[in-house]
This record gives C-alpha cells, sequence and structure tokens, in this order.
C-alpha cells in the first residue's frame, strides 16, 4: 500500500482502447467500476475518469504524456490507490505503482477483493483464496522478486529470477493443494445436509442475474426472508435458499446466488461451481435483470456468457424477469408487463412495489408442470403402494420386473417427483 498518501483512497480509472472494439460503454462502464470501488466499504473514492487511448502500450498501458497527467489528478485527489477497470499485465502494474508512488488493483484483482470481503461460509473463503492464489501465480515477474532487485536486475535464462519466481510458483502450488483438500472436506459436510434437505423434496428454482439486479430484493419480497439487500454491488455471495408457496399450494425451494459481472475473473467462475450447484441442479431458472439499466442488454449478455462457463445445462426452462419496471415510464412498464402474453418468455416485475410477482408465480407454476424429467427407479415388492402411485399418475415409460422388484423408468415434472418423494422417502433412491 502507498506510504505517503492514503491507500483507503481510491481513483478509478477506465480505460477506453479505441483498437478494443469498445466492449462496454465507457461511461457506465466507469461507473460500475465506481460501483465496484464502493463495494469494498473501507474505500473512499477521490475521483474518476475514462481515460481514452488510441492503443495500448505494453509496459505502461498509458503513453507517456497521459501518465503524467494521470500523476497529477492522483497528487490533486490524494489518492493512494488506482483502481484500472480493465485488465493490467503484472509489468504494467509494476511500472505504474512506481511512476506514481500509489498501489494499483486491475478489475479481477478488485473483484477477488471484494469477494474475499463478502465471503461468509468455510467454503465461500475458501474458493476466494483459491481464486485469489491461482490469479496470484499467473502474475509472478520475474523481475519483480526480492533476489532480482538486489543483483540489479540481471536477467538471464536459469538464472536467480527464473529459480525464484519457480519457487514462489512452487509455494503457491503447495498452499492450493493445502486448500483444494480443506475445500473438499467441507464440501463433503455439505454434501450432507444437501442430501438431507433433500428430504424436502420440493423443486429447485434459481435466481441468477447481474449483480445489483435485484435478486435478493425479489427473493425476500417472494420468500417473506430477509436476506442483506443493499445498493451494492455483491451484496450476496454466498447461496441462500427459502421454501416458497405457489399459488396453487405447491412449494418449492428459492435459491438466490452471486451476482453475475462483466468479465468475471475466470478463476472466480471455476471456483463458485460448487457453490453454484443450486443454478446448476435447478428445475427453473429464473434470469433477473435490472431493465431500467442503460447498459441491460450487455447485462444480459454477460449473464449468459457465465451461465454457459458454468456448463448449465441448456434445457433447464429460464425466465426473463424485467425487474425495476417501477423506474420506467409507465407506458413502458405496461409494456412490458404485456409482453408474455405475445408469447415472450419475458416477465416485467418491480420487486420494490410487488407490480408483476403474481403472474411470475403463475409462470413458475406453469414451467415447473411444463417440463419433464427422466429418472430410472428401483423398487422392492415392499414398495407396491409407490408403483401404483407412478401409475395413476401416468409417468411411466417401461417397467422390467428383477428378482427383488421393479426397474422403472418414469418421465415427470419435478412437482411430481417432489411429491413422490414426499410421499415414498424410503422408495426414491435416484
Ligand atoms: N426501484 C427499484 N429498485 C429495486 C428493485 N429491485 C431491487 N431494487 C434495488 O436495487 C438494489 C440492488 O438490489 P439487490 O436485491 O441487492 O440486487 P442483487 O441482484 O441481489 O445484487 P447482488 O447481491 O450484487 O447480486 C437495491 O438498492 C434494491 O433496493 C425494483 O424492482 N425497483
Amino acid at each position: 500500500m502507498g506510504e505517503e498518501r492514503s491507500a483507503t483512497r481510491a481513483y478509478v480509472l477506465h480505460p477506453e482502447i479505441k483498437s478494443d472494439n469498445a466492449r462496454r460503454h465507457a461511461k457506465s462502464a466507469l461507473e460500475e467500476g465506481v460501483a465496484l470501488a464502493h463495494a469494498l466499504p473501507e474505500l473512499e473514492v477521490a475521483g474518476s475518469q475514462v481515460v481514452s487511448l488510441p492503443k495500448m502500450h505494453p509496459g505502461m498501458l498509458f503513453g507517456k504524456g497521459k501518465i503524467q497527467e494521470i500523476k497529477g489528478w492522483l497528487e490533486d485527489a490524494e489518492a493512494g490507490l488506482v483502481l484500472i477497470d480493465g485488465h493490467v499485465s503484472p509489468v504494467q502494474q509494476r511500472n505504474l505503482e512506481k511512476e506514481w508512488g500509489v498501489k494499483l488493483l486491475d478489475r479481477t484483482g478488485l473483484i477477488l477483493e471484494i469477494f474475499s470481503d463478502r465471503a461468509r461460509t468455510r467454503e465461500g473463503v475458501l474458493q476466494v483464496e483459491m481464486a485469489a492464489l491461482s490469479y496470484q501465480r499467473t502474475r509472478l515477474v520475474r523481475a519483480w522478486t526480492h533476489l532480482e532487485r538486489q543483483r540489479g536486475g540481471l536477467g538471464f535464462v536459469g538464472g536467480p529470477g527464473e529459480t525464484q519466481v519457480e519457487a514462489d510458483r512452487r509455494a503457491i502450488d503447495l498452499q492450493l493443494n493445502n486448500l483444494k483438500k480443506q475445500l473438499s472436506k467441507v464440501v463433503k459436510t455439505r454434501e450432507l445436509h444437501r442430501k438431507a434437505r433433500a428430504k424436502v423434496p420440493f423443486p429447485i428454482v434459481a435466481l441468477v442475474g447481474y449483480t445489483n439486479a435485484g435478486k435478493s430484493t425479489l427473493f425476500n419480497r417472494l420468500t417473506g426472508a430477509s436476506v442483506f439487500v443493499e445498493d451494492m454491488l455483491f451484496a450476496t455471495l454466498d447461496p441462500t435458499m427459502r421454501k416458497v408457496d405457489l399459488p396453487n399450494g405447491d412449494a418449492i425451494i428459492m435459491s438466490d446466488t452471486v451476482g453475475f459481472i462483466s468479465d468475471l475473473p475466470t478463476q472466480l467462475v471455476a471456483s463458485f461451481r460448487a457453490t453454484l450447484e443450486e443454478v446448476l441442479e435447478a428445475d427453473v431458472i429464473l434470469h433477473v435483470r435490472d431493465i431500467s439499466h442503460p447498459q441491460s442488454a450487455d447485462q444480459k449478455k454477460a449473464v449468459l456468457d457465465t451461465l454457459r462457463q458454468l456448463d448449465v445445462n441448456p434445457d433447464v426452462p429460464m425466465i426473463e424477469v424485467l425487474n425495476k419496471i417501477d423506474l420506467l415510464a409507465p407506458e413502458d412498464a405496461d409494456y412490458l408487463q404485456a409482453l408474455h402474453k405475445d408469447g415472450e418468455n419475458v416477465f416485467g416485475t418491480s420487486a420494490v412495489t410487488g407490480q408483476g410477482l403474481d403472474t411470475l408465480l403463475d409462470q413458475i407454476t406453469e414451467k415447473l408442470k411444463g417440463t419433464t424429467r427422466a429418472l430410472t427407479l428401483t423398487l422392492d415388492w415392499s414398495h407396491g403402494g409407490a408403483q401404483s402411485w407412478l401409475q395413476r399418475e401416468n409417468v411411466i415409460e417401461t417397467t422390467a420386473q428383477t428378482d427383488t422388484g421393479w426397474t422403472i423408468d418414469v418421465r415427470w415434472s419435478p412437482m411430481q417427483a417432489a411429491k413422490f418423494e414426499k410421499q415414498f422417502p424410503e422408495a426414491f433412491a435416484p
């Protein structure tokens, strides 16, 4: 951290590299960068700017003139920390930190800091630690080592720097291995809990969405729970599950998960696979969008990309929830709310006023009815009651007799599966 100036006074820069096809709109990208900075409670944002660049400079990111200009901004703002909303290579980071006399974090580094600040469960903490270490592992710079600096930066192949990097890498690998072992223990315990929960058999409806889209607010509204809702990115990190009663009396489990974001560090996506299991195994996915946000379309793309990276089964039915319609002009809100009547799979809601939530719940009920899954059940003779139930529900595709009972292929809706499991827990061995 910067010695002279406070490392909690942050200056946010969004580099807009012209040759980069300006993937995100610069002004709202900068706003997101600032919102990310605010997601770390101890930080104070001392200033923020979009910096337009014709091209990226490999060693310093910015050109010489720009670097001096920015140095002036940082001094005026008394900022000791620079947050660059983009990718900064380790070499660029080192050079800029030296040039400006500040500490620097790039987008991935910042997101990792936020996640590490938010992680509450043991599993979450371990996952973030692993993600941070894997990231650090990719950023070991040869000339950055203490040993090499002492020797005046001898950079020959096989020299002391090389050995130091290798040693650092080995140390990180050891730590990663150790964390992996701890994590697998925690996951095993959670698996047991999950099995226990599976005995309360309800279909799972998972909420996903860009950070700040309103997932937790919607979750609270629908479940009557009080989950940490704040106008702060990534308020929710560990998944939360609650029971919701549908209008027809059936019950579902709704799960609220971490928000997604553009350029979510791949290490994080990978490490969160385990906690996002509920999403991977959901019967219905609700994709919650902040439809009032100017970059709503880009956010949607980022969410769908992340779901793909997570290998979410594309057959799981998804409902698109266009949230925050209360922030739109009334005629726009009405239009969005009516879209589903034209057969569009979108539902306008306001998690704050409650608009559109009944229609959404009806739609969830419909979707759960309409989707079916195949499963093979092995029942023994004592499960005659279960076998007749399956016949009555008309879900049997094929039945084969075995020495001890039946092997039955069924195709049923999540709700039927849930009812069966509740009524015949001893027969349900998927
Ligand atoms: N006006 C309006 N504000 C909303 C609505 N839904 C949520 N919000 C606000 O949007 C902000 C973010 O809401 P959250 O529910 O925390 O969003 P989230 O998607 O869970 O966010 P992450 O935890 O970052 O993933 C809060 O200030 C909410 O009060 C809505 O329908 N209308």
